[in-house]
């Protein structure tokens, strides 16, 4: 009696669910989604997201998505429930349109607290924005004195003496590994804004330390995957006590992590007690500071403010959170760059002519006078064209920040291009694809800063070539440190051509990594530096 009324039961419940799975995986979304219409990419994208996985698993996604755009179109379906786009007016309905970022970015939390990059909803995002954004406007940094202040000593007490040092005869061989230094520079730019100088890094001279951090960053990248793309598959397999993200990644996430509270409680503290946090010097903790004032006046929406829980209840975490984003965000984004821009300018003494006799042009020019450079006029030297097309055609050429940045549409749709697009699908462009749009720049591939420079461009297409240049994204996620950085790329490049000449040494591995952030797959690049007679 009891196994007939057991298998009465059973039957029909294998049934429902075999049919509600045959529906949701199968018939759903190959026959019935709005985004049948859609290209495929590869046939088994409109059931499966295998096809997109194993490409970003094996690291080729943004070279293979670039092939199925030549062949398929500006909107392509990637997966079940994903679209990539590659088309500036799609870019501008997504990110322009204000769309959420995907739950991908949670991964970016820093000690289980969102920050700025992570935070996946518009209001919790500009809430924090609001907070920082002024002191990373382009006024505020062409202006900053702290920053002045900061610059000079980055440049005039580390950056130019060690320069000095390696053109000594038993130095002269190895040449210096770039990549690493570049990196260092960045840090120490960026840290000094967050937290003034005297707290901040000492990465251009303390090369023991820098060299162990940046080991410490580099290993453990790419050991994201599972945790972004499966959370689910790392969360059942973790409770089943199967670590798909490896135990010495998490122990290096959280020795970067602790390296980075110290700076920022230290910081805190200093704010707090009013010590060595002089406005307008070069200890001036410029970043933190605009934070706790944010956090301060944010306190009077009490429980209505969308960062109450974070913010306001654990303010030390919130500020960690946000200053380790930036100092991530900025050092080795900028390093690739100004590596990618010495190994185009060390090939060529005829580009470093080029640019030199514009740098030299500046009043006052950057050239070493007692041993120190004139580190001030900021505004002049955003306003040279050599130096900007220089910059602006690698950061387009090797885009630092260069993968799929994923949003989610809004519900219950929205239109894409031609196409009705449901609400919660994943749908991404990249600065990869997009800056190799032939008809925008022709021979893509080609280096070639002209294209910023030409009399077509400036009279006529310059709109197009700058309408679609995508390194800091666009829109309302769009990068919020792409002022500084430019401002600490034109510094330093001009500070190294106007005092000397480059040449490689050594660039095997140069070749850009195929990921959200590309690097050298080397992670080194030998220059020599030769003083200028
Ligand atoms: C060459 C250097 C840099 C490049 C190419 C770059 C590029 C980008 C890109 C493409 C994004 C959008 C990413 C996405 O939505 O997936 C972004 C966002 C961001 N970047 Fe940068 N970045 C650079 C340097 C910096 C620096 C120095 C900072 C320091 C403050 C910074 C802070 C941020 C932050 C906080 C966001 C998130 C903004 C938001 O969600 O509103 N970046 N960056």
């Amino acid at each position: 009696m009891s196994a007939i009324n057991a298998s009465e039961l059973y039957l029909p419940g294998i049934i429902a669910i075999f049919s509600a799975s045959l529906y949701y995986f199968l018939i759903q979304p190959a026959i019935l989604s709005p985004l049948v219409k859609v290209p495929k990419a590869h046939w088994s994208c409109s059931i499966s997201p295998a096809w997109i996985l194993r490409a970003r698993f094996d690291g080729r996604e943004n070279r293979t998505l670039y092939e199925a755009h030549k062949q398929l179109g500006p909107i392509v379906r990637v997966g079940p429930n994903e679209l990539s786009i590659n088309n500036i007016e799609a870019v501008k309905t997504v990110y322009q349109g204000g769309f959420d970022k995907h739950q991908w970015y949670s991964v970016f939390d820093n000690f289980g607290v969102p920050c700025m990059f992570s935070s996946v909803q518009g209001k919790h995002h500009s809430a924090r924005k609001r907070i920082v954004s002024h002191v990373y406007s382009k006024s505020y940094i062409n202006t900053s004195a702290s920053l002045a202040a900061q610059s000079d000593v980055i440049l005039n007490s580390r950056l130019m003496p060690l320069l000095d040092s390696s053109t000594s005869e038993s130095q002269i061989p190895h040449g210096l590994d770039v990549h690493s230094l570049f990196c260092a520079v960045a840090m120490d730019f960026i840290s000094a804004y967050c937290f003034g100088i005297r707290r901040s890094t000492n990465f251009i001279q303390n090369k023991a330390y820098r060299e162990h951090w940046l080991k410490l960053y580099t290993t453990r990248k790419g050991y994201g995957f599972f945790a972004q793309e499966l959370p689910l598959l790392s969360k059942v397999a973790n409770y089943l006590g199967v670590n798909l993200t490896p135990d010495w990644v998490t122990a290096t996430n959280r020795e970067l992590e602790s390296w980075c509270k110290k700076l920022s409680d230290a910081t805190v503290t200093a704010l707090q007690k009013a010590e060595n946090v002089t406005p307008n010097t070069a200890d001036d903790p410029v970043v933190v500071r605009a934070i706790l004032s944010g956090f301060e006046k944010e306190k009077a929406n009490g429980p209505e403010s969308p960062i109450y829980s974070t913010a306001i209840l654990q303010p030390e975490l919130s500020v960690a959170s946000e200053v380790f984003d930036h100092v991530l965000a900025g050092q080795e984004t900028t390093g690739v760059a100004l590596t990618y821009l010495s190994h185009h300018l060390s090939q060529s003494l005829d580009l470093q002519r080029l640019l030199r006799t514009e740098l030299l042009s500046l009043k006052p020019n950057l050239s070493l006078q007692q041993g120190k450079i004139a580190t001030s006029d900021s505004k002049q030297l955003d306003n040279l064209p050599i130096l900007h097309a220089m910059i602006m055609e690698t950061v387009r050429r090797y885009a630092p920040a260069g993968g799929p940045e994923p949003r989610v549409t809004p519900s219950p749709s929205c239109n894409i291009g031609p196409y009705e697009v449901p609400g919660g699908t994943r749908v991404s462009a990249s600065a990869y694809n997009i800056h190799r749009d032939e008809n925008i720049y022709p021979d893509p591939e080609k280096w070639d800063h002209t294209r910023w420079l030409s009399a077509e461009a400036v009279d006529r297409s310059r709109k197009h070539v700058d309408k679609q240049f995508w390194g800091f994204s666009s829109g309302g996620r769009m990068c919020l440190g792409s002022n500084f950085v430019m401002h600490d790329m034109k510094l330093t490049i001009a500070a190294i051509y106007s005092n000397y000449t480059t040449h490689i040494v050594n660039d095997e591995g140069i070749e850009q990594t195929d990921a959200y952030t590309g690097h050298p797959k080397s992670n080194s690049l030998y220059i020599r530096f030769e003083k200028l007679a």
